[in-house]
């Protein structure tokens, strides 16, 4: 997990406007996320502290990275997560530290803060902050003044906090385990980040979003693309792991099936419960398209008679063997009864053929 990071000032004016650059930032028409975008380009360049609260994976960062981008400011982004740097340096690398501050300390150090003078100060896992710390940073937001540690003069600071937590802040801050003044402090401006479960709709965007992602970091690597049955078995998991899930089983998809089709049987087989696929023939491919027609199969009318004759069941897999037995049969008779042709025709191994031939008794003659 990295504990900080800087993404440099955008040079250029907001020409597109807010919602649309929202928009294309964040990927997702849904209801929710639609209401979600509009606010945070409303909020986006004011400068009052917003915080951001959703489960993990939800895309919290990729937010508060939108929010900076609104919000027309010229400074940095500076992400800190409070979670990943222990408790005793947090206090020095938000605030900075003046030479001799303490032993060791052999020259002035900027902390985090001055860096994100003119810009945007991300502080994700802030319901992980050290209660000392806590209080420092009300007094920032109060004051606007920073004091690095070991210094004497306090600096004018000019910067927009957003804060991410996918804790229950405000039950936090009535418990006593959060500061109740800095929550109201940072609450100003809430925004929530619904899980990817309540917004399932969103999930072929966002598929096709890192999809473009991948082929911009992966130039002229194939990539697997996703049909019908697939995108239906992907909305139907509950992504408790959200977004960065999702992320994860794509990324299986792009190293198990470059430039293959995926359908609902590999994402539960191969991608969901991972297990690396048999390398599948181009017929078994097929078995996953949409409908039997695109699969080459008869018209699902003729399955829906197999199925509807005053019968309350179907023995599948003796309709299946029927069915086996009568395209081999078809086929040695296109054939003139040439096993080789016929296994190629079937795309079969011989030997397979053969052995089919004998376990079924079907005549060659
Ligand atoms: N709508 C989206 N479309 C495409 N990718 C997204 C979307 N939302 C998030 N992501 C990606 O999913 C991953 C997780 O998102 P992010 O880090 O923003 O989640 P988070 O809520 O901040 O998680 P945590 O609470 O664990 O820090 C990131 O790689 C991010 O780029």
């Amino acid at each position: 997990m990295t504990s900080h990071w800087i993404m440099p000032p955008s040079e250029q004016p907001l020409r597109e406007a807010p919602v649309a650059i929202a928009d294309r930032l964040i990927p997702g028409r849904s209801g929710v996320m639609r209401a979600m975008k509009r606010l945070i380009a409303t909020m986006a360049p004011d400068s009052a502290p917003v915080l951001i609260t959703g489960p993990s994976g939800a895309g919290k960062e990729l937010v508060a990275e939108a929010l900076h981008r609104l919000s027309g400011r010229t400074g940095e982004f500076v992400a800190v997560n409070c979670a990943a740097i222990p408790a005793e340096l947090l206090e020095g690398e938000l605030f900075g530290t003046e030479r001799g501050a303490y032993t060791g300390a052999d020259r002035a150090r900027a902390g985090l803060i001055e860096q994100a003078e003119g810009g945007t100060l991300f502080l994700d896992e802030i319901g992980d902050m050290p209660a000392s710390l806590q209080a420092k940073l009300l007094r920032v937001l109060e004051t606007r003044m920073v004091r690095r540690l070991g210094g004497s003069a306090p600096v004018q600071m000019n910067f927009r906090l957003v804060a991410a937590t996918h804790r229950n802040l405000a039950e936090m801050a009535r418990a006593g385990s959060f500061r109740e003044d800095l929550y109201y402090r940072l609450a100003v401006f809430p925004v929530e980040v619904p899980p990817l479960s309540a917004r399932l709709s969103d999930l072929p965007d966002i598929l096709e979003h890192l999809l473009d992602d991948r082929a911009m970091a992966h130039p002229g690597q194939p990539l697997p693309e996703f049909d019908a049955t697939a995108l239906r078995a992907l909305t139907a998991h509950d992504w408790p792991g959200n977004i960065r899930e999702l992320k994860t089983v794509l990324l299986r998809a792009c190293l198990l099936f470059p430039g293959k089709r995926v359908g609902a049987r590999e994402v539960r087989d191969n991608l969901m419960g991972f297990c690396c696929p048999e390398p599948a023939s181009e017929a078994e491919q097929d078995h996953c398209a949409t409908r039997p027609e695109e699969a080459g199969l008869p018209p699902i009318d003729l399955f829906h008679q197999a199925l509807g004759q005053g019968q309350t069941s179907l023995d599948l897999r003796g309709y299946l063997r029927d069915i086996e037995v009568a395209l081999i049969s078809a086929a040695l008779e296109r054939s003139g009864n040439c096993v080789s042709r016929t296994a190629d025709t079937l795309r079969l191994n011989r030997t397979t053929l053969i052995e089919k031939i004998r376990k079924y008794g079907i005549a060659t003659r």
